[in-house]
C-alpha cells in the first residue's frame, strides 16, 4: 500500500499554553476487553489511544474529525487517513489543521492482510517527539471497522492502546444505506460511541426513527446526535459511560474472531481461511481525476445532473478557471445531495482540479470520458458569465454549513 507520511511539527495553538502532556489524557471509552487482554505489557510511559473513527461513505466522518482538531483544547491528536481512491481528497482536507498526519494511500486499510502494515504507520505517530495524547484513525467509508479494530488490538506497538470505536451514521441517509448494506448493521454493535450526524438534513419524526433503530443495534453504545459532525470532544477524550454500565458490549473474542463467525480463524465469515470477509466495497469502483485545465462550470453541472444512480460519492476540489479565478470550489455528493464549497486558493498552490468518485454498478470508463469532457479545451472555450449559476445554486450560504 503506497504511504505518504508527513510527519510536520505541530501547529503552535496545539502545542500551546494548555496543552497537556500525555500523562492527562484521562480515558477514553470504556474497555472492559482491554483490562482482559492476556499479554501485559511493561510500560514504560503512558500509552496513546487510538480511536477508529468510521461510517458509511459521505456520513460526516472527516468533518467530524475536523470539528475535533478545531475544537481540541490542546489535546495533541494524531490523525491516520485512510482514503478510498488514487487522490488522498481526505488527508488533504485534514492536513492543514494538524500536527501529525499519516496518509494511508488508496484502498483499504481494512484489508492489509496483517496488522504489522498499520503498525509502520503508528511508529511515526509515536515517535515520542510527536508527544501526541491521541491518534485517531479515519477509516475509509467503505471499510470494515471490525478488522481495523482487530489490527488495532493486534498492533505490536507499545506504546499505543486501542481508544475505542466511534461510529458515524448519516441520519438521512441511514435506512437507504441499510437497505443496500446489511452489513451496517454489524458495526453498530461493536461501536462504542454512535454519532447520528446530519440531523439538520430530516424531520424530528424522521430522527426519532434513526434513533430508535441505531439505538436497537447499538446495545449500550453511548448515541448522541451532531449537526456538521459537532459532538463534544470529551467524549472522545474522556469516559463517557460510568464504570459497570459496560456489559452488552462485544468482548475481546468477539472482535478478535467475529461474532457470528466463531470459527475463530478471525474472518467474519466462518469459512476459514485469510481474510475471507465481505466488505462492503468488493462491489464499488472509483474513478479519479486530476486535471490541469479548468472545468467548464456548465458541461460539470450538466455531469453531476445526470450522474447515475450507482455514483453514490464524489468529492474533491474544482478549478473553474476564469469563470472564478480566485476560489476553488470544494465539490461534495452523497447520494442526491450536492453541495459546492468555495473558498479562496490556498497561496502558492497549483491550480489543479482533483475528483474522486466513488459508485457501485458504475460504467467507470464511461465517466472518465465524459468529466475528460467537462475540461476546458483552450480560449475559445471560455465560459460566458451566467455559467457559474448552475454551480451557485449548490453553494450553501448558511453559517452552519462549512467545508470541512
Ligand atoms: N447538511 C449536513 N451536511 C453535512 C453534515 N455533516 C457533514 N456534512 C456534509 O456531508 C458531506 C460529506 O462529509 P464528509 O465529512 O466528507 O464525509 P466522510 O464520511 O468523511 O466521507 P468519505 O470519506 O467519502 O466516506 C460534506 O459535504 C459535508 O459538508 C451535517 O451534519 N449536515
Amino acid at each position: 500500500m503506497p504511504a505518504k507520511v508527513s510527519g510536520r511539527a505541530p501547529r503552535p495553538e496545539m502545542a500551546g499554553g494548555t496543552a497537556v502532556g500525555p500523562g492527562a489524557y484521562s480515558g477514553g471509552f470504556p474497555r472492559p476487553w482491554v483490562a482482559k487482554e492476556p499479554e501485559v505489557r511493561p510500560l514504560t510511559t503512558q500509552q496513546i489511544p487510538v480511536v477508529v473513527l468510521a461510517g458509511f461513505l459521505g456520513a460526516g466522518k472527516t468533518t467530524l474529525l475536523n470539528h475535533l482538531l478545531r475544537s481540541s483544547r490542546g489535546t495533541r491528536i494524531g490523525v491516520m487517513v485512510n482514503d478510498f481512491g488514487d487522490i488522498g481528497i481526505d488527508a488533504m482536507r485534514i492536513a492543514g489543521q494538524v500536527g501529525s498526519t499519516v496518509s494511508l494511500g488508496n484502498g483499504c486499510l481494512c484489508c492489509a492482510v496483517d496488522a504489522s502494515e498499520l503498525d509502520e504507520y503508528l511508529e511515526v505517530l509515536t515517535r515520542p517527539e510527536s508527544r501526541l495524547d491521541v491518534i485517531v484513525i479515519e477509516a475509509s467509508g467503505l471499510a470494515e471497522p471490525q478488522e481495523l479494530v482487530r489490527m488495532v488490538l493486534a498492533s505490536e506497538n507499545e506504546r499505543i492502546v486501542y481508544g475505542g470505536l466511534v461510529q458515524v451514521v448519516d441520519a438521512a441517509e441511514f435506512s437507504a444505506t441499510r437497505e443496500r448494506h446489511p452489513e451496517t448493521d454489524r458495526h453498530l454493535p461493536i461501536a462504542d460511541l454512535v454519532v447520528v450526524n446530519k440531523t439538520d438534513r430530516v424531520s424530528a419524526a424522521e430522527l426519532l426513527a434513526v434513533r430508535e433503530a441505531v439505538g436497537e443495534l447499538a446495545g449500550k453504545a453511548v448515541v448522541v446526535d451532531a449537526r456538521h459532525g459537532r459532538i463534544d470532544p470529551e467524549l472522545l477524550f474522556d469516559r463517557v459511560v460510568p464504570e459497570g454500565e459496560i456489559e452488552g458490549q462485544m468482548s475481546i473474542e468477539d472482535i478478535l474472531y467475529g461474532e457470528e463467525d466463531g470459527d475463530g480463524d478471525g474472518d467474519s465469515d466462518g469459512m476459514g481461511g485469510a481474510h475471507a470477509h465481505h466488505h462492503p466495497h468488493a462491489s464499488y469502483e472509483t474513478v479519479s481525476l486530476t486535471a490541469a485545465s479548468p472545468l467548464h462550470p456548465r458541461r460539470l453541472m450538466a455531469f453531476l445532473d445526470g450522474r447515475p444512480e450507482g455514483l453514490y460519492r464524489i468529492k474533491g476540489f474544482v478549478d473553474f478557471g476564469s469563470a472564478d479565478p480566485d476560489n476553488r470550489y470544494t465539490v461534495h455528493a452523497v447520494g442526491r445531495f450536492l453541495r459546492f464549497y468555495p473558498e479562496r486558493w490556498p497561496e502558492g498552490e497549483e491550480r489543479l482540479t482533483q475528483l474522486v468518485l466513488i459508485g457501485s454498478g458504475i460504467d467507470a470508463a464511461r465517466l472518465r470520458k465524459e468529466l475528460g469532457e467537462c475540461e476546458r479545451t483552450g480560449p475559445q472555450d471560455t465560459p460566458d458569465e451566467s455559467s457559474m449559476w448552475g454551480v451557485l445554486r449548490y453553494v450553501q450560504h448558511s453559517e452552519d454549513e462549512e467545508p470541512s
